[in-house]
């Protein structure tokens, strides 16, 4: 089990940190979301090591954590870091070396990724000579290549065309499923809610809120009132709490809080009811209200 504990950073008199804490437990996939600036490239390096925090602490499994740890962990850093001009099946490989594998077994685990993240014709250019989306397969690959115990994962996503979001969803997948913690960063709340059984919300340093997306969305209360009228007047729900979204070729009324009642007369005054119920919020929707 991974534990974040109590991480504090400050940036001259910027606090970047204030006080970060989470828990990854084996196999969880754990979905890191905030605003540009948040704190969250600034969390991974430091579990990393590549950063040092104020205070806090990281341990896994009770124990702080160490270098030998470290190694054997994943890592996808937001500035990512491919030699350029060497091949690809030979950087995976070489990252592999890096990270402890026998020649012959970082030549196996380069094959079974390439082959996985549709890379083998690839496997001899050179990483610059890519688009930016398979220079980001690479750069998982490297990530993944000696089995690592855990994986911390900077926007894993950004950039992918959606095949390739499936394909790397379906590698975190398995590799959560053997038993891997996995912290990735996103800012694609959609995929964050599928993929993850947890995520944490950062806010100018502070997590202000975490655990299960399925108990997330139950704890926001009563949910969202959503409320479809034919044919209405454009405006007919002006002065009613919620918002108009656009679904598909149809305008939605939806409303966080007020009075039901009040909304159901409006609404059956301006044309036919056609929906009116209580859905839970979506990821993006607790998130915009936490981050308020
Ligand atoms: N080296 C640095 N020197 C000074 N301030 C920094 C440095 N690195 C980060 N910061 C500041 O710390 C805060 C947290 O930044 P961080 O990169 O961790 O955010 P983030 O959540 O990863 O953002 P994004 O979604 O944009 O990647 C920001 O206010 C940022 O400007």
């Amino acid at each position: 089990m991974l534990e974040i504990d109590g991480l504090r950073k400050r940036y001259g008199d910027k606090t970047a940190l204030d006080g970060v804490g989470f828990t990854v437990r084996p196999g969880e996939m754990f979905g890191f979301v905030g605003a540009n600036g948040a704190g969250k490239t600034t969390t991974m390096r430091i579990v990393m090591g590549v950063l040092g925090a104020d205070s806090g602490e990281v341990r896994l499994d009770g124990r702080p954590l160490g270098y030998d740890d470290r190694r054997a962990f994943g890592y996808m850093p937001e500035e990512r870091g491919l030699y350029q001009k060497m091949k690809v099946a030979e950087q995976i490989e070489y990252f592999g070396r890096l990270h402890g594998l026998a020649p012959a077994a970082a030549r196996t685990a380069t094959d079974a990724l390439l082959e996985r993240l549709g890379l083998v014709e690839r496997r001899d250019d050179a990483v610059e000579a890519l688009s930016l989306g398979n220079q980001q397969r690479v750069q998982l690959a490297v990530a993944l290549v000696h089995e690592p115990t855990v994986l911390i994962l900077d926007e894993p996503f950004s950039g992918l065309d959606p095949l390739a979001v499936d394909a790397l969803a379906e590698v975190l997948k398995d590799r959560a499923a053997e038993g891997v913690p996995v912290i990735f960063s996103s800012h694609q709340l959609d995929l964050v809610e599928r993929l993850c059984d947890s995520v944490g919300i950062i806010s100018a340093g502070r997590m202000v809120a975490y655990g299960p997306v399925a108990e997330l969305r139950e704890r926001e209360g009563r949910g969202v009132l959503r409320v479809v009228v034919r044919d209405a007047a454009p405006g007919w729900a002006d002065g009613l709490p919620g918002r108009i979204a656009r679904e598909g070729d149809r305008d939605v009324l939806l409303c966080e809080e007020g009075d039901d009642q009040a909304v159901l007369r409006t609404a059956m005054g301006a044309g036919t009811v056609e929906h009116f119920g209580r859905r839970q919020p979506t990821l993006t929707e607790i998130f915009r209200e936490a981050v308020a």
